[in-house]
């Protein structure tokens, strides 16, 4: 297989970028997933294909290593943004990306594209837009049995769904659990975990597991949804540090464009 690729990771949530205006590999789910296989292909958390200009939007896939596609990422449209200045895609500040989950607002902070804030949109609670099985309701502090054990689950979308677990996070949680709240039936289109600690009314921190990626050291709508379900359950107040993983890695690896 050989293509073009470009590869970028926000806190440490890998993503290879396809742009079809260079690559030249057909991304069926099966190359997906051998693409993003961290022992048989390159590696990574999910594919980003794009730029596919419809008019003046700009349209991206989003695309998990299991060949699922998501609605959006965070980490995505960050690391995608970071692509198109790179590429020479973009020359303005500001500019909207299209996704399947809808339009996200992006602006650049600095001239490389080294930090940007993007828009995530409103996130909703009711059941039959995440979706969750059951009556129309918000799933806000229900329980949900996984192997005898009662979890407090909160669920969320933001685009793409959320099921937000208070319980400790550690990695081992989220490899026992996070498959089995993945798959789990009450979700027909599957679901993203967060599991969340409290730190205090300003900062939490989450353990994650992703639909169609699994353990991963970051995810930009898992923190948005995370955030989202301790402020509804009156845990925090409205400005919110999420903690994840891939903070530490950061901090071991050095700052985010050094290569060791
Ligand atoms: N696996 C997720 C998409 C990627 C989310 C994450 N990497 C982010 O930064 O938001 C899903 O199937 O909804």
């Amino acid at each position: 297989m050989n293509f073009h690729f470009y590869k970028y990771h926000a806190l440490g949530n890998d993503y290879i970028v396809i742009d079809p205006h260079k690559a030249g590999v057909d991304l069926t789910a099966a190359n997906i997933r051998l693409i993003c296989h961290r022992h048989f292909g390159i590696g990574s958390d999910g594919i980003l294909a794009g730029p596919f200009f419809e008019g003046s939007a700009i349209r991206l896939q989003i695309l998990n290593p299991d060949g699922s596609e998501a609605e959006k990422s965070g980490n995505g449209v960050r690391i995608f943004s970071r692509y198109l200045v790179d590429a020479g895609y973009i020359t303005t500040r500001e500019f909207s990306l299209e996704t399947r989950g809808g339009r996200v607002h992006v602006e650049l902070l600095d001239d490389r594209g080294g930090q940007i804030r993007i828009d995530m949109g409103t996130v909703t609670f009711q059941s039959e837009s995440i979706p969750v099985t059951g009556p129309a309701r918000a799933v806000v502090n229900e329980e949900l049995v996984i192997e005898g054990r009662p979890l407090a689950v909160t669920c969320v979308s933001i685009g793409n769904p959320h099921c937000v677990v208070l319980a400790e996070p550690s990695p081992a949680t989220a490899a026992k659990l996070g498959p089995l709240i993945e798959t789990h039936s009450l979700f027909p289109n599957r679901i993203n975990v967060q599991f969340l600690q409290v730190l205090d009314r300003n900062n939490i921190r989450i353990e994650i597991w992703e639909r169609g990626a699994g353990y991963t050291l970051a995810s930009g709508s898992s923190s948005c949804a995370a955030a989202s379900a301790a402020y509804k359950l009156g845990l925090v107040d409205n400005e919110i540090n999420v903690h994840m993983p891939g903070e530490l890695l950061k901090s071991i690896s050095g700052p985010a464009d050094t290569f060791l």
